[in-house]
């Protein structure tokens, strides 16, 4: 068994007008300490697999395994996410934001605030614990939901357009700080971008999905040689471009 473990995965979405069949047949393994990404058309299913691998709904059918343990039933705040939009609590300091997932794990750290210094340092932000979400730039804002997320030590990182609200500048930055950390930290990812050079720059291996119905239509290994680069060195290296215009290809198929 792999880290994950999507075993026939299978989703409707029933309304009162319309039945919507957003995956079919989806059997994929994730390693542990793997980044991967899953890519395809609009509409085609990668944020319903996303929410149903975070234990969000049940699958119509099929099930998800992390570390043999069904995800489905577990309420298992060692999911760790990070989204287009960083819900922070704006009423709350970013120190508190930070450390609100320690809190809600009754995690004895003695001293929050040397947990939120040194995790805002990590994520090489200065020491703005006192300030609240509205005085910090989006980038900056999308640096402390990643050390809210670090700190609770997930076993996962679920991350979902992450770096899609951010301005070109800021995305490649937090890119590469997003990609350093889980490296560092050893941590199993899962990335959901409609940014084809974002996958390939920051994954081991990335998931074509059809159109709707979702379907696995192949799985692209990532070049060692741009795996040991950080992302904005790999979008320079010559494997990028080959593996962006094979990877194209194959999603202007399925449109
Ligand atoms: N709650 C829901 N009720 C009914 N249909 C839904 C619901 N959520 C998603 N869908 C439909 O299921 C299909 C898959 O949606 P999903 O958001 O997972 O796709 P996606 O690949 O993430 O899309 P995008 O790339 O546009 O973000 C779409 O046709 C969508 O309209």
């Amino acid at each position: 068994m792999s880290f994950l473990n999507v075993s026939n995965v299978h989703h409707t979405y029933f309304s009162t007008e319309a039945a919507t069949v957003a995956l079919k047949d989806i059997n994929l393994a994730i390693n542990k300490g793997e980044f991967v990404s899953f890519i395809g058309p609009s509409g085609c299913g990668k944020t319903t697999l996303l929410s149903i691998i975070a234990g969000l709904f049940k699958p119509t059918s099929g099930s998800v395994q992390i570390e043999n343990q069904d995800v489905h039933g577990n309420i298992d705040l060692s999911i760790g996410y990070m989204l287009q939009q960083d819900y922070l609590f704006p009423w709350k300091t970013i120190e508190e934001n930070i450390t609100i997932g320690l809190k809600l794990l009754k995690d004895d750290k003695k001293n929050y605030g040397n947990v939120a210094s040194a995790l805002l340092s990590d994520v090489g932000l200065p020491p703005v614990e006192k300030k609240y979400p509205m005085e910090l730039s989006g980038g900056m804002r999308q640096r402390v939901a990643l050390a809210r997320t670090l700190a609770v030590d997930p076993k996962i990182l679920l991350l979902d357009e992450p770096f899609s609200a951010l301005d070109y500048q800021s995305k490649l930055k937090l890119e590469d700080l997003v990609s350093h950390k889980l490296k560092e930290y050893g941590k199993t990812a899962v990335l959901v971008t409609h940014d084809l050079g974002e996958a390939i720059a920051m994954s081991d291996r990335i998931f074509l999905f059809s159109a709707r119905p979702g379907r696995l239509h192949q799985t692209f290994e990532v070049p060692n040689e741009l795996r040991v680069l950080t992302p904005f060195e790999a979008r320079a290296h010559s494997s990028y471009s080959t593996l962006f215009q094979k990877i194209w290809k194959e999603l202007e198929s399925l449109e």
